[in-house]
């Protein structure tokens, strides 16, 4: 049946369309198309774009030519998805794979047909889309790396504000389905002001770069450890109780007033306050345990800084 018989816009082609001039049009295309014995997966035709990648197939099978390293039919060949139950052609099957012998990426369209002899076919027609595969690639290193700083404090490389209000709710939710306790503690550097004022905002930065270094080492992976903003942390610690944050918090302490920080013309101490509060059970909420915290770190700092104090 003449195909364009039907459609009047197209020239039409005469009905003996020779098996060479149909190699012609398929050996001008730009992508690979070959078909494969369904059975033996010996290469019955394989166009020019093949043989210029993967060399003549001269009677070897698909898996031989196209492959790299293969001693059988390939774990990943489509034939049993081109046939029904009854061995009978279903429709196409259109997939991206990445070739083992060349690297490149490939959209596959394969579709079992019925060969000239009557035998049962694979057809392959092969898309190199390696640069759109790269792009996309490309793309979605872009959108973590987005992600990421979007979540992240640039200066202390910490978790900023945003992401620790996300992070610890989540966290609260699940100590309240466990039933267990959580504690806040937020540290605040002591006279930073002067910091900046004596050393220059740059030496400032590596004394806030430090500290959140430090802190980092200190706590557990699973504690959330994020600067608020300016000079002010806080670390959410999950499964704490109080006696066991205001132990984590001494450790802090004792950890930042025994480091140096050595800057252009001399080295600086610089110590912080500390506000812990702990909670538990059902009617536990962040804001609530934030701001018992940060009463405590008032009174830290009232009581003369560099030292822990508790809610009442
Ligand atoms: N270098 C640097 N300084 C910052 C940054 N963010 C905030 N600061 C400074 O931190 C200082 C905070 O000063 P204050 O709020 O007066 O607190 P303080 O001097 O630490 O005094 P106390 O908290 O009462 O002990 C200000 O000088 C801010 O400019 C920053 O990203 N880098």
């Amino acid at each position: 049946m003449n195909s364009s018989a039907n459609n009047p816009d197209m020239p039409s082609v005469p009905e003996d369309l020779s098996y060479q001039a149909i190699a012609t049009v398929l050996n001008s295309l730009d992508a690979l198309v070959y078909v494969a014995d369904m059975e033996t997966h010996e290469l019955i035709f394989f166009n020019d774009y093949g043989s210029n990648y993967w060399g003549n197939p001269g009677g070897r099978k698909c898996w031989q030519v196209l492959q790299k390293d293969q001693d059988g039919p390939c774990s990943f060949c489509t034939n049993p998805q081109l046939v029904d139950e009854h061995g009978q052609p279903t429709g196409p099957v259109v997939w991206e794979f990445q070739n083992t012998a060349n690297q490149r990426w490939y959209q596959c369209r394969d579709q079992a047909i019925r060969w000239i002899d009557g035998r049962l076919v694979r057809m392959e027609i092969a898309t190199d889309i390696t640069e759109r595969k790269e792009m996309e690639q490309a793309l979605e290193i872009a959108r973590d790396r987005a992600e990421k700083l979007a979540e992240t404090d640039e200066l202390t490389g910490l978790k900023n504000r945003r992401s620790f209000f996300s992070l610890s709710t989540q966290a609260i939710h699940q100590a309240i389905r466990a039933g267990d306790p959580i504690a806040v503690i937020m540290f605040d550097l002591d006279h930073f002001k002067q910091v900046n004022d004596q050393w220059g905002h740059a030496a400032g930065d590596t004394v806030l770069r430090g500290m959140a270094a430090a802190a980092r080492r200190t706590v557990r992976d699973s504690d959330i450890l994020a600067r608020l903003g300016g000079e002010e942390f806080a670390v959410l610690l999950p499964a704490t109780d109080l006696p066991k944050a205001r132990y984590l918090a001494q450790r802090l302490q004792e950890t930042f007033s025994s480091q140096l920080f050595p800057v252009t013309g001399g080295a600086i101490r610089c110590t912080a306050s500390f506000g812990i509060a702990a909670g538990t059970g059902p009617g536990m909420v962040l804001d609530h345990l934030l701001r018992q915290a940060d009463g405590a770190l008032f009174r830290a700092k009232e009581a003369g800084r560099n030292q822990v104090a508790s809610r009442y």
